[in-house]
């Protein structure tokens, strides 16, 4: 019996799961509390004025609605708010609250199986996850730039970058001290906790942790970019770059830190950055740590190369491949999964 072919835009059940967190109240608030985050799209929306001024947008994943609203604030003449989840509902109401409900129309559904009356002249999007790629969801972005902006439109951030540095982690450092410190305590001498500790710590998944400028041993690099303008979805599903540092001093290097930037159109343009250089946001920096904390010294080179790609078991999780090599010695390979 031939098999019932799969409808193009069916939901499975990773989407099902993704869609039902942001049916929760905590994700959104988390996300609108980011000032970081909700003012860059904020400014670089209403410094776009001039281009959205009696226009068309698009707003992808529209969660609460805020970004619907800040594109009317900017001039546009009516936003299609397209949200998967629950939370559409709530995007009604605050779309009614801030009385434009004549020129947002918010549709629940995921972008592949909306019916957007028209072409549109702008796409809106807050699409990043950790680690830029995590969650996935830029291919969605992708697939509506594709199917519903004007040739020529605007695409809202239209670049993204990815950045990769090696570094200290002060915090693991003090949590292997701990067990040495345990002595000093209560007289039990439990020092041989600490290579447990260690592997626990630095074997596991990617980790989400502040960095400070301080614990940045070399000059990041910048290891891919995208133009979201024209890039397609194999090349966001397969991100690849390399990377070559030279260390500014003699320190403990416990592993990568990895974090992104996005930049909107127009002059002036306005970048949303989350380096550990800037200022605090809700996707801080993604450690990659190394099996074992390693001695550098000033000019140790350490180079590699650094993959991104959907998980296997979830394309909605994150698998990153790393390969380096520190002070000319052997390469090694070190692979990590952020979410299964
Ligand atoms: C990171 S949140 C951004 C929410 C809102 N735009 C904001 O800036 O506060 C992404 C939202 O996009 C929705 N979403 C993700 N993929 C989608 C898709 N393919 N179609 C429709 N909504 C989607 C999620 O449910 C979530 O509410």
């Amino acid at each position: 019996m031939a098999m019932l072919k799969k409808r193009k835009h069916e939901r499975t059940e990773q989407d099902c799961e993704y869609f039902q967190c942001y049916s929760d109240v905590s994700v959104h608030e988390e996300m609108i509390a980011d000032t970081v985050r909700t003012n860059a799209y904020k400014l670089a929306l209403l410094r776009n004025h001039s281009s959205l001024q009696g226009k068309t947008v698009l707003d992808v994943g529209a969660g609460t609605g805020i970004l619907s609203v800040f594109s009317v604030q900017a001039g546009a003449q009516a936003v299609y708010a397209v949200e998967a989840s629950s939370m559409s509902q709530l995007a009604c109401q605050v779309v009614k609250s801030n009385d434009m409900e004549n020129k947002v129309k918010v549709l629940n559904s995921s972008v592949e199986s909306a019916e957007i009356p028209e072409q549109v002249d702008a796409i809106v999007s807050e699409w990043m996850g950790y680690a830029l790629m995590y969650e996935s969801m830029l291919p969605s972005v992708i697939y509506a730039r594709d199917k519903w902006l004007k040739p020529g439109g605007l695409i809202l951030p239209s670049c993204a970058d990815l950045f990769i540095a090696p570094v200290n982690d002060l915090i693991v450092e003090s949590r292997l001290d701990f067990w040495s410190e345990v002595k000093g305590m209560y007289g039990v001498d439990m020092s041989c906790m600490q290579s447990f500790a260690r592997s626990c710590i630095m074997n596991k998944e990617m980790a989400v942790n502040l960095v400070s400028p301080e614990d940045v041993l070399s000059f990041p690099v910048r290891f891919a970019s995208l133009d979201l303008n024209v890039c397609t979805q194999e090349e966001v599903r397969n991100l690849h770059g390399s990377f070559q540092f030279s260390c500014f001093g003699s320190s403990l290097l416990h592993g990568f830190a990895v974090w992104f930037s996005v930049t909107f159109p127009g002059e002036n343009s306005v970048t949303l950055s989350t380096s550990p250089y800037g200022e605090e946001t809700h996707w801080k920096q993604t450690l990659l740590y190394l099996d074992e904390e390693v001695q550098v010294e000033q000019d140790t080179e350490i180079t590699g190369d650094v993959t991104l790609s959907p998980s296997d078991i979830n394309p909605r999780h994150l698998r990153v491949l790393l390969n380096y090599s520190i002070g000319g010695g052997l390469r090694r390979t070190k692979q990590f999964q952020m979410g299964s």
